[in-house]
């Protein structure tokens, strides 16, 4: 056996979001977000479940550090709930919401983890949402501003920020798809959301940068790899804009300044535009220090008229499979690393995402298998020249997981969501000797 190394710089991690394992859903402060709207409207999550406890973690900080300690991991990534900072969304900051957090990263600190901070991980606090949610210019403002409370209560304690999580979750699943929080169903109003919400990403780097706030910030959009099914032009042609749609869609704004024509053609063939107002691109390209990366899976795709948004279906047939159902594609992890760095130059990145859905602790050795191959392909990623820096699996425990409920288990510790029991898995253990030896034996 070999030892796969990464450098002794790299830094392991494990990530969570806040509406997905906080609970608490209406204390301190906290008002409504669109995902508690969401879950309390019947048919919209799974069996009914919601955010309103979920892991409990806002009552077991100091739990939850403690596995944190023993998992050994240098960087944790977490998300502050906007709704308990700005319950309003604009206006006043809520003490209590702002000293959470202040006490969360300090123990973080004393234990030698570095914290990761998503700045929004999909809860917009509902007033806002009532005014018109990210459809309207003006919540980019709001969310600048309550950017703006968390930075000055934590600079110098967090170095690492991140303006959105999944930004391709944000605008096309939640308002094409509808499958996640506010529902809705309609192509414009989906490219709308994308665009603030990167005007949004890029007016708050701009303020990170004015306020000489310390550290680095940049963004998490995920990613998927396709492959065309064959060499027939049709199928070339779908894949290549299958990655435009979901990657190059949410990275060239940011780092070329640019939506890509392809897609954006395909849209204005289906009468959806992107309504840019002068200025727009430059804020958005406003440079970000790293970028980070969430990638679960890929797949072929072949030319089908009519088949869905784009003209397209994916080929499952022939992969493993995860239980969220998605196949095992590592190779597609090293496709997307060097397809970034070859089509963007080289930037730092993190990867701020990647685990497998296995809902029964038994099939927790498959977790284990497929964590062991994308660190390969990590590694490989790394050797071919992408500027690696760390990588985060999703997630530290199992969570709300949106649409699924608690039915979707991607965590490396289980959680009973009767008892909120947290009880370490295969997988955490195994996590555990990577971080200690560096590195994966092949
Ligand atoms: N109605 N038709 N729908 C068709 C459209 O579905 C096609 C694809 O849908 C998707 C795509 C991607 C996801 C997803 C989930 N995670 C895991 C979370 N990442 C952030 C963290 O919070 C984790 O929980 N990352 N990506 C879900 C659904």
């Amino acid at each position: 056996m070999a030892l796969l190394r990464f450098p002794d710089t790299f830094k392991w991690g494990t990530a969570t979001a806040a509406y997905q394992i906080e609970g608490a859903f209406d204390e301190d402060g906290r008002l409504p977000s669109i995902w508690d709207t969401f879950s309390k409207t019947p048919g919209k999550v799974l069996h009914g479940h919601t955010g309103d406890v979920a892991c409990d973690s806002y009552h077991r900080v100091d739990e939850d550090v403690r596995l944190l300690k023993e998992l050994g991991v240098k960087m944790y990534r977490f998300s502050i709930a906007w709704p308990r900072v700005v319950p309003q969304g604009r206006g006043e900051a809520n003490e209590k919401g702002l000293t959470y957090y202040e006490e969360l990263v300090d123990k973080l600190l004393a234990n030698g983890i570095e914290p990761f901070v998503t700045l929004y991980h999909w809860d917009l606090p509902q007033s806002l949402q009532d005014e018109g949610g990210w459809e309207n210019r003006a919540t980019i403002d709001a969310f600048v501003a309550y950017c703006e409370a968390v930075f000055n209560k934590l600079n110098g304690k967090v170095k690492h920020w991140i303006t959105l999580n999944e930004p391709w979750c944000i605008s096309i699943l939640s308002n094409y798809f509808g499958d996640h929080a506010p529902g809705k169903k309609n192509l414009q109003a989906a490219l709308d959301v994308a665009h603030h919400i990167l005007v949004a990403h890029g007016k708050t780097v701009r303020r990170f940068r004015e306020l000489g706030i310390a550290g680095e910030i940049g963004y998490a959009p995920n990613t998927e790899w396709r492959e065309p099914y064959s060499s027939k032009a049709e199928d070339v042609q779908t894949a290549a804009l299958r990655n435009a749609a979901f990657n190059e869609w949410f990275l060239s704004p940011v780092l070329k300044g640019e939506y890509p024509q392809l897609a954006v053609d395909w849209y204005a063939s289906k009468g959806a535009h992107v309504k840019i107002v002068p200025g727009d691109m430059e804020v958005i390209s406003e440079k970000i220090d790293f970028l980070g990366i969430n990638y679960y899976t890929g797949s072929l795709v072949r030319h089908n008229p009519g088949n869905d948004l784009y003209d397209s279906e994916e080929i499952g047939s022939g992969y493993e499979k995860t239980d969220f159902n998605w196949n095992i594609y590592a190779d597609g992890f090293y496709h997307v690393l060097t397809w970034i760095t070859n089509t963007y130059g080289r930037i730092p990145i993190y990867i701020t995402e990647n685990g497998a859905c296995y809902d029964e602790p038994a099939n927790d050795t498959e977790r284990s298998a497929y964590l062991h191959k994308h660190i390969i392909a990590l590694h490989r990623a790394l050797e071919s020249g992408v500027d690696l820096r760390g990588y985060m699996v999703w997630s530290l425990m199992d969570n709300f997981e949106w649409a699924f409920g608690y039915t979707k288990r991607f965590g490396l510790v289980h959680v009973d969501f009767e008892t909120l029991e947290r009880t370490p898995k295969a997988s955490y253990r195994w996590y555990k000797q990577v971080i200690e030896q560096g590195g994966i034996e092949i």
